[in-house]
């Protein structure tokens, strides 16, 4: 399984510059991969080539062995009238209710789940709709800021339990959180200021799981590449 990038270039119909131009990258081993870099450097618009919600670019896309790619985000609204557990219940395969009570838990919702989705905070909307998406069969998923609005140790917590708990699945993981994307991912794609020659940098995270100790040094490294490259 692999996500292959040759030469991607693209523009919005009507834009006047292109937001794409050149971009090649590989991705051979499952697990956290990071999109980074500044607002509007074209991140959203890569992963949506990627998942295939976005045509009309030139280059080449390969996702070989890779079947369900799936683009979530944050700031998606469920229904407000159906309360948070019935509707889990409902989108998800009741085979995965184990694993739909054990994300509930880790993703500090317990005390949320008989309340409606419209009476949630702005991070806990976003939690229970990344458990909809964690929960549907697929073997890629783009996180776009979807722990946007989420405390950092929670947010930390909550990605230590995905990497445990979906080894074999592809995760782009978008976020403007440069320690995030150094600490817990293993390819960093590091989208440039504008008016630089080569659009992307490809740095490898320090990519840490459960009960793995982080070397600051190899941390400071990692974070210095980041900068160094944007
Ligand atoms: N549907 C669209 N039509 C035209 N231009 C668009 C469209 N969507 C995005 N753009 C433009 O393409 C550029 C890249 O947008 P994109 O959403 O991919 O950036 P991003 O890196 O994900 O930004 P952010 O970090 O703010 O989410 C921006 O200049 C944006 O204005």
């Amino acid at each position: 399984m692999s996500i292959i990038c040759d030469n991607i270039s693209f523009t919005y119909p009507a834009a006047e510059h292109p937001t794409l131009t050149g971009i090649s990258f590989d991705l051979s081993t499952p697990g956290f991969h990071s999109f980074f870099g500044p607002s509007g450097a074209g991140k959203t618009s890569l992963a949506k080539i990627i998942t295939g919600d976005i045509g009309g670019y030139s280059g080449r896309v390969a996702t070989e062995g890779l079947k369900h790619l799936l683009y979530s985000y944050n700031k998606e609204q469920l229904p407000g009238w159906s309360n948070v557990g019935h509707h889990l219940s409902r989108v998800i395969s009741s085979s995965m209710s184990a694993e739909k009570d054990k994300l509930v838990e880790i993703f500090g919702l317990s005390d949320c789940i008989k309340s409606r989705f419209d009476q949630l905070s702005m991070g806990q909307q976003n939690r229970v709709n990344l458990i909809r998406y964690l929960l549907q069969d697929c073997d890629l998923l783009v996180m776009d800021e979807s722990l946007a609005n989420v405390d950092e140790r929670t947010r930390e917590k909550i990605i230590l339990a995905i990497k445990e708990m979906f080894p074999e699945r592809y995760f782009i993981y978008i976020s403007h959180n440069v320690m995030e994307v150094a600490k817990f991912c293993d390819s960093i794609l590091v989208f440039r200021s504008s008016g630089t020659a080569q659009q992307t940098v490809m740095i490898h995270g320090c990519n840490i799981g459960k009960k793995e100790i982080l070397s600051p040094t190899a941390l400071d490294a990692t974070l210095l590449e980041i900068m160094n490259a944007a």
